[in-house]
This record gives structure tokens, C-alpha cells and sequence, in this order.
């Protein structure tokens, strides 16, 4: 297709960009808040024609030549698009050879109004429809099967139809939400994740959902998600998102560190990493390496000095760090007696074994600024157990208003919170909350789509990074630029700006993983290299 023609035919929707501004999610119950408001201020079935007429120009932009259409369309609102866009394509491509059959599921008498006009538009207009797919191989599949009204598990010929989806080699448009994807949380309801052969891409309606973004979602949604708001601007209204997704990656700034002339490196932030065990000869499990991965990140992101303390005895630190010579190793005892960690933003966990439950008390009284991460989460929880009211220090902490942040991945969230990984994976932005709420802290839940939750704050999600994350090293990496992006902001801080530099620091890393354009991929030091 002629670029001139795609834009035209996707001229009122927009490609959501991983590395675009910040948008508001809103959950199910938002979207249908909305909708009903819009729906009553618009001529019947309006919203259910704009939504057929975007699924169709869209599915012609994406696949111009595609002559036989499937479109599964299930028995509420979601199969309605599906049936509307089936009855414009089959008029407009009809005429050019073109097939459309609607695999229909579900009870047709139990359809909303709005479905049931676009089945009856479809059926009167001549359009093709079983109970089953068609004996032909379709070019191009239309998802419509499912979308925000799923909330129980994908059974019988529901699941059936997921199957056959799956092992479908079309591309595959999915409309509003990929059926069998929870829309709120991004958790499967379907029994497997439904990863088709074939291209895959989501066109969002009305609101954007936070379930398209975290946990399943980002792989559901295949390699683009588009978003059409139906002429219906949702942040207009004044219900609240369930979430934002997190700003552009503008930081770091390095054309205002230049035009910074009047400063230097006390300006700039200091980190200090604790962590990174030693090899066992030095009675350490060989962990050196995270502390210094974090560091150098730090150092990458444009911190002015950045310390590392190793629990080891002097004779087992390293001399300098020939890959960053500019950062500065010493032993944990040295550094605590300096009191480097009450003036530097200390990063600490990154490979710090079992040597980080003894110094943990420590930072939680004396450490403004805190970034725990990794072994220093799994300390926290033999740490709790000794301390009469473990609650407390938290509270305090807050009192002061210092910062504390953590950076657990869902296993780490999952031990904090006493349950399973798979309970923190099918409620992502619940599990982020909860534990921001009883830490007081501001907490980065990892993964594909990062959650960064604050207390009694709107959580933002993460759009930026991908798979190319997936590997050892990388979460050392986020806490370094945590770490930095704390330290560069030496003036008063409040609760709501320490949430937006994480998540700032959390979509520049995600970006660091976008910008890779070698074949080979990156090992987690190559993304600051
Ligand atoms: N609210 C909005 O944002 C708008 C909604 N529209 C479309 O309407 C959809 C929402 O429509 P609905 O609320 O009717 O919801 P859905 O069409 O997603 O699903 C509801 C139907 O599916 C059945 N169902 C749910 N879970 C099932 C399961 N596990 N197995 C079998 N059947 C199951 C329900 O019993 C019901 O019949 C949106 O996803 C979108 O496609 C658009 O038309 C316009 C605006
Ligand atoms: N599939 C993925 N998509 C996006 N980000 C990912 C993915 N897998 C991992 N990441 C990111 O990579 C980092 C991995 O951190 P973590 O699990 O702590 O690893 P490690 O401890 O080895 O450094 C996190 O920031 C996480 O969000």
C-alpha cells in the first residue's frame, strides 16, 4: 500500500509509541463508565459504528491485499465491532473478489443492542456466518472474540476457537483487547498464553487499558498496538486513570548537563553502591559483578562520583574497575565509616548475598536516600523478623521524609507479600500498590511493563524495553540509574516527584534495550557500554 493511502486510512487512530508521552489507562470499569456517557450524548449505535469503521481501515491499512477474512466475533459488545467491521469490509473489498465469514460464538438472543443491530446489519447485508470457521485459509484473522467483559477462565468452544487461533499462520488483528486477555491486570484468563504463528497487532477502542501494557500484555498485543478513541476524548472526563503510562525517557539530559558551565562533580550526585559479594575464597558467593554493573550505570547516567563498598575484607577488593576506573571501590566497613551512606543516594542489594541482613538495620536508620534491590530485599524479611515492630521503620522514614525505593522482580514481590509469583503476576499494579503502601516506599514491580507504584499515588506502567532485557544483569543495571537519577536532583523533593524519577529512570532503560541495533544481543554491560 502507498504510505499516503496507509496514513489516510489511520489518520483518526494513533500508534502507540514505547517511547512516547505519558498516557492515562483507564480499567474496565472506567472504559464503561465512559462509554455510557458517550453513548448518551451520541445517535444510537454510534460508537459501535466508529469502532467497526477503524477495525476495518485499519485492517486495510495493515493488510491491503487480503481477500479472505475471518472474523471471530463473540456474543457481547466486542463481537458487535467484529460484526460491523465484517459488513464495511465485505462492502468495500467485496467488490474486489474479496470474502468475509464471521465465526460467530454464544448465544445470539443474549447480545447487548448495540451487537445485535451490527449481527442484524451483517445478516441482512449477506455476509457469511457459521458456527465454525470457514473450509478456506484465511489472509487475515479478526480477533473480536473477546474484550473487556472477559473475567472468568476461556472454556469449550470459546477455548476452542483461542486454539485455533493460535495455530493460525494469518496475521491477526485483535479488536479492543487479544481474547482471552484480561484487560485490567494483563493477567490469561485462557488456559495457555495465545501466541499465534503469524503477525499479530491490537487496535485499543475508546481508552487505553492498563491490561494491554504490563505482565501478558505487551507479547498479547503483537508488534503494534494502535489506539482509536472513538472521537470520544476519555481524559476529558473526569473519572480517574487506573494508571499512566511513564514520560518520555528525557533523561538523561546530556545538552543540560553541558550547558550546566557553572557546575561540577559534587553537583552532579552522589551514589554509593553496596553489594557484590566476592568470589568464595573471600567468603562471598562471586557476586562482584552486579555492584559493579550498577555502578557503572550510575556513572553512565551522569552521576558526578560513584562509590562502591563491597563486603569484603580490604585484602579482596579489587584495586580500580578497568572497564570504569573513575569509580571508586573500597570495603563496606570503610564506607560506613566515612558515613558515605547518610550522604550519598545508596543503591544496595546488587549481588550482596547474605552479607547485606547485617547492614540492612543500619541503612534503613541512617540512609536518606535508599534503593534496595535484589539480596537486599530478600534480606528484608529475616531483617523484619528481629525488630519488635518492623512496621515502624518505614513510617519513619516517611516521617522524615526520606526516600526509599525498591526494585523487586515479581519473585522478590512475592516474598515481600507472602504469596506465589503467579498471585503478584495476574495483579501487577495491585501487588506494586500494596507494597508501596506498607513500605512507604515508591517501588519499581519488574518485568514486561514495569510497574512504578507510590502510596495513595496513581501508579505509572512502563511502555519502553522488551525481551532484549531478559538476561542476567539488567535489573543491577535499573537500580544504578535509579540510584542517579536520585542523586542529579539536589533540590526539595516531594513524594510525587521521586515516583516520576523512578519511572523516568525505569523508561531510559527501557529505551537503552530499544536503541540496540547490532545482531547479536546485548549482554547486560553492553547496554551501557
Ligand atoms: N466500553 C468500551 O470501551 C467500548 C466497547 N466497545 C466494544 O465492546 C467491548 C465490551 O463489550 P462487552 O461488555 O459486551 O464485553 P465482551 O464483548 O468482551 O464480552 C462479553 C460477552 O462475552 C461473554 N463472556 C465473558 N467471558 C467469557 C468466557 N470466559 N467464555 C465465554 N464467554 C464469555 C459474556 O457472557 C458476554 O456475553 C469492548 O471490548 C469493545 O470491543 C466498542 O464497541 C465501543 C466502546
Ligand atoms: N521480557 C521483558 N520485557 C521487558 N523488560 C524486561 C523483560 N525481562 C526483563 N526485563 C527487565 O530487565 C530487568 C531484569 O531485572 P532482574 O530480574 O532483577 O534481573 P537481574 O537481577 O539479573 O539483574 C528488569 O528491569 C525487568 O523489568
Amino acid at each position: 500500500m502507498k504510505r499516503k493511502t496507509f496514513e489516510l486510512y489511520t489518520a483518526l487512530m494513533q500508534r502507540i509509541d514505547p517511547l512516547g508521552p505519558s498516557l492515562p489507562l483507564y480499567d474496565s470499569q472506567a472504559s464503561r463508565a465512559i462509554e455510557q456517557r458517550a453513548a448518551a450524548r451520541l445517535p444510537p449505535h454510534t460508537l459501535m459504528e466508529r469502532a467497526g469503521q477503524a477495525v476495518a481501515r485499519l485492517a486495510r491499512a495493515w493488510q491491503p491485499h487480503a481477500r479472505a477474512i475471518v472474523v471471530l466475533a463473540g456474543s457481547g459488545n466486542n463481537g458487535g465491532d467484529g460484526w460491523r467491521a465484517a459488513t464495511l469490509l465485505q462492502r468495500t473489498l467485496g467488490p474486489l473478489g474479496a470474502h468475509v465469514h464471521v465465526w460467530s460464538l454464544g448465544a445470539a438472543e443474549r447480545q447487548p443492542p448495540d451487537a445485535r443491530w451490527a449481527r442484524e446489519a451483517a445478516t441482512a447485508a449477506g455476509i457469511t456466518h457459521g458456527a465454525a470457521p470457514p473450509p478456506w485459509p484465511p489472509d487475515l484473522v479478526i480477533d473480536a472474540l473477546l474484550g473487556l467483559g472477559l473475567s472468568r477462565p476461556v472454556e469449550g468452544p470459546w477455548a476452542r476457537a483461542l486454539d485455533w487461533l493460535q495455530h493460525c499462520p494469518a496475521p491477526t488483528l485483535c479488536v479492543d483487547v487479544p481474547s482471552g486477555l484480561d484487560a485490567d491486570s494483563g493477567r490469561w484468563w485462557a488456559a495457555a498464553p495465545v501466541r499465534p504463528r503469524g503477525p499479530r497487532i491490537t487496535l485499543a477502542l475508546l481508552t487505553l487499558k492498563p491490561g494491554l501494557f504490563t505482565g501478558a500484555g505487551r507479547a498479547a498485543c503483537g508488534e503494534a498496538l494502535w489506539f482509536d478513541d472513538l472521537g470520544v476524548a476519555s481524559g476529558a472526563d473526569d473519572l480517574a486513570p487506573r494508571a499512566w503510562t511513564t514520560p518520555s525517557a528525557h533523561w538523561p539530559d546530556v545538552a543540560a548537563l553541558r550547558a550546566a558551565h557553572d557546575s561540577h562533580k559534587g553537583a552532579r550526585g552522589d551514589v554509593l553502591v553496596l553489594g557484590g559479594q566476592p568470589a568464595p575464597a573471600g567468603g562471598g558467593v562471586g557476586m562482584t559483578g552486579a555492584a559493579i554493573l550498577a555502578a557503572r550505570a550510575a556513572l553512565r547516567a551522569g552521576a558526578g562520583r560513584v562509590w562502591v563498598a563491597l563486603p569484603a575484607a580490604a585484602s579482596y577488593i579489587p584495586a580500580f574497575d578497568a572497564g570504569a576506573p573513575a569509580l571508586m571501590l573500597r570495603s563496606g566497613d570503610a564506607a560506613f565509616a566515612d558515613a558515605l551512606h547518610t550522604r550519598a543516594v545508596v543503591v544496595a542489594g546488587c549481588g550482596g548475598g547474605a552479607a547485606m541482613a547485617p547492614w540492612l538495620p543500619r541503612l534503613l536508620q541512617e540512609a536518606p536516600r535508599l534503593v534496595l534491590d535484589a539480596d537486599a530485599l530478600n534480606a528484608l524479611g529475616p531483617v523484619a523478623a528481629t525488630q519488635a515492630s518492623p512496621d515502624t521503620i518505614w513510617q519513619t522514614r516517611a516521617q522524615r521524609g526520606w526516600t526509599t525505593v525498591l526494585t523487586p522482580h515479581p519473585a522478590e514481590a512475592a516474598r515481600l507479600l507472602g504469596c506465589d509469583t503467579a498471585a503478584v503476576q495476574a495483579h501487577r499494579l495491585h501487588a506494586a500498590e500494596a507494597l508501596a503502601q506498607r513500605l512507604q516506599a515508591v517501588v519499581a514491580l519488574k518485568g514486561s511493563g514495569t510497574v512504578v507504584a507510590a502510596p495513595d499515588a496513581t501508579p505509572y506502567v512502563n511502555t519502553s524495553g522488551d525481551g532484549l532485557l531478559a538476561t542476567a544483569g539488567t535489573g543491577d543495571v535499573l537500580a544504578g540509574l535509579i540510584g542517579a537519577r536520585l542523586a542529579a536532583e539536589t533540590d526539595g523533593r516531594t513524594p510525587e516527584m521521586e515516583q516520576r524519577m523512578v519511572a523516568e529512570a525505569v523508561a531510559a532503560h527501557g529505551a537503552l534495550a530499544q536503541a540496540w541495533k547490532r545482531a547479536w544481543p546485548p549482554a547486560a554491560n553492553d547496554l551501557i557500554a
